[in-house]
């Protein structure tokens, strides 16, 4: 059976001015995560903090009791150099760090050279280095990026270099409030037929319109930031979103 729905609200759309409430406030709706969109300006096209901000919302967030649970960060590393910056997320308190494959395969082993002795970063040690750090690791991959790419990633006996999850993009990453793209789903569908429990989750472009096309594909977490944070009423967004998941199981 599909794991049960994780909605982790991208608080790229909260109100920058009073983040720790907002951050707060979205967990006591209901979200069971946050996802914090770290952009660096290189990887994508567009910026927006790193961890010391993290350190701070931290502070207005209960960590969570067990491995992704409520309360986890999940962070979502828009970053063209995702080893460089491991440490100090897990410092700031990030519970699950998800790199970019496309990102991961381009960066060298310099930026974090006890972690690995090869000269490039393979996803596999730099996962590997994530669990080393005590936190979880997940994969993401852009849209044009062919799911069969993270077979070899979770195909791997050694459980240590296996993502704790997959996310498929469903916008060109780099800004919130973009259209979902449909197309993205045979991607989903193809990942929940091969790892029935793994961890898949979907981010752009979700709302109460979209998600029966995501949740029908098979993903569980769900990362919506303008449906959440633009509706008058979130915790009821919350819920549709967790029960159109949920009801499919
Ligand atoms: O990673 C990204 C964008 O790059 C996302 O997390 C967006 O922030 C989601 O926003 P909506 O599409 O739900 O408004
Ligand atoms: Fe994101």
């Amino acid at each position: 059976m599909a794991p049960p729905a994780i909605i982790a609200p991208s608080i790229l759309s909260a109100d920058f001015g009073s983040l720790g409430k907002e951050c707060s406030d979205t967990i006591g709706r209901g979200a069971d995560w946050l996802h914090v969109d770290i952009m660096d300006g290189h990887f994508v096209p567009n910026m927006t903090f790193g961890a010391p901000v993290v350190t701070k919302i931290r502070s207005h967030v209960e960590r969570p009791k067990e491995a992704l649970g409520k309360g986890t960060f999940d962070c979502h590393m828009m970053i063209a150099e995702p080893k460089k910056w491991v440490k100090d997320f897990q410092k700031a308190g990030c519970d699950l760090y998800c790199f970019h494959y496309e990102a991961a395969i381009n960066s060298t082993a310099a930026e974090a050279p006890e972690a690995t002795s090869e000269k490039k970063t393979s996803p596999k040690d730099l996962i590997s280095y994530i669990h080393g750090l005590g936190m979880r690791a997940g994969i993401a991959i852009k849209p044009g990026t062919d799911v069969s790419v993270l077979y070899e990633i979770l195909d791997n006996s050694n459980k240590d270099e296996v993502p704790d999850m997959c996310l498929i993009m469903t916008v060109e990453p780099g800004f919130g409030g973009q259209k979902f793209m449909p197309d993205m789903m045979p991607k989903v569908e193809a990942l929940r037929k091969r790892y029935p429990e793994l961890n898949i989750e979907v981010d752009g472009g979700l709302s109460e319109s979209t998600i029966d096309t995501a949740a029908d594909a098979g993903a569980n977490v769900i990362v919506a930031g303008s449906a959440v944070f633009g509706a008058p009423d979130p915790a009821q967004v919350i819920l549709k979103l967790r029960e159109a998941v949920d009801s499919r199981r």
